[in-house]
């Protein structure tokens, strides 16, 4: 069974707003970035309590902990972050949330990234071990402007480092705005490591973002061939209708349902059952 899931965060700053819309929508899980405009990862003890609370009041359980980690520059001091991955852990371990998605550092502009390749996965690595530590599965997203952009990059990454702690989660936007065709350039390559997909689209011509099936992001080719190698796992809506940012997106409860009714009109026609 395909379980969706989604960034919250795009439907208010408010939890308790983002938990109603959600369970409205039929979700059980979200992707938890942010709550009361504050990074998951900057919450405070009370604050991460009363969010549990909140989330348990509705039922609602977090398929992924949506961390920024990763998203610093890749000569930036690494042992900071290591920590933050550390709390990262305890955060996923709080909620109850399998995955923690990361990213693979931002580069400098200009920066070829054949240059700062060994540095991106000896930090991958290191993230990798916080996770098997811990016991959870860090999901690394390819996106714009960090190492992991493109497939070839994500394949090189989730290989060097090699371990069951370190998956990929699939942004078909993500990989549109670099110019990529996800479904025709990606999927067969990425396939065996992917274990999570984000539902976005976009146009290839200037990077827009639009609901699911409407852009150049090739998710009926993407969901079609999931489900005939029975995929089985979280499709997170992550609608960036409104605002998007290098931290996030917004879209507020109306657009978050249309992104909702876009993919999950995908799903009916294919006859595909979720939860
Ligand atoms: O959650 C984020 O940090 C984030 C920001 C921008 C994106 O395009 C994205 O896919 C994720």
């Amino acid at each position: 069974m395909w379980t969706l899931s989604g960034f919250s965060d795009e439907i208010s700053p408010d939890l308790e707003l983002q938990a109603t819309t959600a369970t409205g929508l039929g979700l059980t899980h979200i992707e938890f970035r942010s709550a009361w405009n504050t990074n998951v990862l900057d919450l405070d003890a009370e604050q991460l309590a009363e969010a549990k609370r909140i989330l348990d009041a509705h039922g609602l359980k977090v398929s992924s902990i949506g961390s920024p980690i990763g998203k610093i520059f890749i000569d930036e001091d690494f042992g900071p972050h290591l920590d933050r991955m550390r709390h990262a852990a305890d955060v996923a371990k709080h909620f109850g949330a399998p995955y923690i998605r990361v990213f693979s550092f931002f580069l400098r502009p200009g920066t070829d990234p054949a240059e700062v390749r060994d540095e991106v996965i000896t930090r991958m690595r290191a993230l990798a071990e916080v996770a098997t530590e811990a016991d959870v599965v860090l999901l690394h997203e390819n996106e714009k402007e960090i190492y992991g952009d493109i497939p070839e990059r994500c394949l090189d990454i989730v290989e060097s480092v090699d371990s069951p702690n370190l998956r990929l989660a699939w942004d078909s936007a993500n990989f549109v705005q670099v110019g990529v065709r996800p479904f025709s350039e990606g999927y067969a390559m990425l396939r065996p490591h992917l274990a999570y997909i984000q539902i976005k689209d976009a146009h290839l011509a200037d990077g827009q973002v639009v609901p699911a099936g409407r852009g150049d992001g090739e998710l009926l080719d993407t969901v079609r061939a999931l489900r005939a190698d029975g995929f089985d796992g979280f499709f997170s809506l992550e609608p960036h209708l409104s605002v998007t940012h290098s931290l996030g997106g917004f879209s507020g409860p109306e657009l978050f349902t249309e992104a909702w009714q876009a993919f999950t009109d995908m799903l009916k026609a294919e006859e595909i059952p979720f939860a």
